[in-house]
């Protein structure tokens, strides 16, 4: 039996982070190698134990993030685009696991994720739960099924007030798998905001709609409008622990893997479905 898979986790501090570190401590396999923050954060030096509600457990939380991959298997991390390919860039240089969660990326930022991911083995995805992974399955066969004159797309999320970034890593997820199904590029068909007189809505586009408020964590919904009928395909997230359990699945999947860019529906064998 292999030993178990070193973590590290950054944005210690974070919403996610906090729930990782608490997931760590009941997912056999995996171990807390060292915990990061940003420099200057507040959690610098603090026990990550007590951050996540643990009790001390003896990892004080750093803010240097060689020391802390050097002997590390992998990285947990959902944290800034900024953060993140400065992060994939490191676990390049120490040839280990780096799962991404945070969203906002741009092309750019994607493009040098990538790059790394030529040494890293990295599973990126807007969404590390089964059921948002299961569901962009559906999408997909729904929209290859309906056809783009008769069936108008529209994807709907809702989520706290602190988000930063919108249309959700989630809502493009499952926008590009409705325009994988129609066979058409998601960025030439979305439509992400509408004020004012917009005319009719153009057939074939695909439209995001975005709600926040309150302590939502995440709600999504892809909606087939068509002439009298309108098919609705939902998930609703109640628990910030099923994207960290969904990020520790990765984790430990992409431990034997080649380096390579991995997205949450290759570790759940979804890939083939879409
Ligand atoms: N893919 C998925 O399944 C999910 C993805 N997400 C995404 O994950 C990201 C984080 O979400 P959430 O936890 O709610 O956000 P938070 O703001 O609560 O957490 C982000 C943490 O990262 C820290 N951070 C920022 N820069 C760095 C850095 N350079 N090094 C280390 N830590 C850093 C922040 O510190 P500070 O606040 O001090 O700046 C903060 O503690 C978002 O992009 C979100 O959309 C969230 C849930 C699920
Ligand atoms: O910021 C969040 O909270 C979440 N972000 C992800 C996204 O952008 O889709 C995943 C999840 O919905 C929660």
């Amino acid at each position: 039996m292999s030993a178990a898979m070193k973590l590290v986790v950054v944005g210690a501090g974070g919403r996610m982070g906090q729930t990782v570190l608490r997931l760590i401590q009941e997912t056999e396999g995996a171990v807390l190698h060292a915990a990061v923050e940003r420099p200057g954060s507040p959690a610098i030096g603090k026990d990550a134990g007590e951050l996540a509600g643990l009790g001390s457990i003896g990892v004080p939380v750093s803010d240097d993030p060689l020391a802390a991959f050097v002997h590390a298997d992998g990285v947990i991390d959902f944290t800034s685009p900024a953060a993140s390919v400065e992060y994939a860039g490191l676990a390049a240089q120490a040839r280990i696991v780096h799962v991404v969660g945070t969203t906002g990326c741009t092309a750019e930022d994607d493009a040098k994720i990538a790059a790394a991911a030529r040494h890293a083995r990295i599973v990126k995805s807007g969404n590390m739960s089964l059921g948002v992974n299961l569901l962009s399955v559906l999408v997909k066969q729904a929209a290859q099924a309906l056809d783009a004159a008769g069936w108008d797309i529209e994807v709907l999320e809702m989520h706290h007030k602190r988000k930063v970034d919108a249309p959700s890593g989630t809502a493009l997820l499952l926008g590009r798998a409705a325009a994988e199904g129609r066979g058409i590029d998601l960025a030439t068909h979305s439509v992400r905001v509408r004020d004012g007189h917009t005319g009719p809505r153009e057939d074939g586009s695909i439209g995001f709609a975005t709600l926040r408020g309150g302590s939502v964590i995440g709600e999504h919904s892809v909606l087939f409008a068509g002439e009298g009928e309108t098919i609705t395909l939902s998930h609703s997230a109640g628990d910030r622990s099923l994207f960290a359990r969904g990020a520790l699945r990765a984790a430990l999947w992409a431990r034997d893997k080649k380096p390579g860019l991995y997205s949450m529906l290759d570790v759940l064998g979804l890939s083939s479905s879409i």
